[in-house]
């Protein structure tokens, strides 16, 4: 059988498999995709932690953020918010990459900011928005696109932060998750 690590979160309890992603390194692996529980729980939660941050958009990266972001976007009354993509699209206009460490992604990543979302971000506050920040490598390359587009990164939020992100002072985040 799997073994796993037990995450409570207020109320919720997960049973987190533990993978081993790396010959030294194991996580427990948070899939927050299809939780629909968690993703709500969490939303209201992190929506407290910005209450008082006045903020334009939430911007989130492709894939496990989209459903806490639009869940977050929407109980904070912001109609819109900008998903980095891990490739180009054809419709995109212009758009913009920063390369990414991921501790979950073995082979080279970026992030992509659509030239269209760049627009809207220009002079703008921005949020970033993750399930988990780890290496803290997405952030990382989020935070640079928002700044190269001309945005204020004003806040940095995740559901977890694992590993060494829990010493961090610069993100916000509801839980901690070791390394094994
Ligand atoms: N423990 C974890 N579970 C899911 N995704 C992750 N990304 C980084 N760490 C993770």
């Amino acid at each position: 059988m799997t073994k796993t690590y037990q995450l409570k979160l207020g109320p919720l309890t997960r049973n987190l498999p533990l993978i081993k992603i790396s010959p030294d390194v194991t996580i427990a692996s948070f899939v927050l995709l299809g939780d629909a529980e968690m993703t709500h729980y969490a939303a209201k939660k992190l929506s407290k932690l910005v209450a008082n941050v006045p903020f334009d958009y939430l911007i989130t990266m492709e894939s496990k953020g989209i459903p806490l972001t639009q869940a977050l976007s929407w109980l904070t009354n912001h109609d819109r918010y900008i998903v980095l993509r891990k490739s180009v699209k054809d419709y995109m206009q212009h758009p913009i990459s920063e390369p990414v460490n991921a501790i979950t992604t073995s082979a080279d990543q970026e992030l992509v900011l659509d030239g269209a979302d760049a627009e809207l971000i220009k002079g703008k506050r921005i949020v970033i928005v993750d399930d988990v920040i780890s290496t803290g490598g997405s952030v990382f390359a989020a935070k640079a696109l928002v700044e190269r587009a001309g945005g204020t990164v004003v806040s940095q939020l995740a559901i977890l932060a694992e590993g060494d992100a829990a010493e961090r002072d610069d993100i916000h985040y509801l839980g901690k998750l070791p390394l094994f």
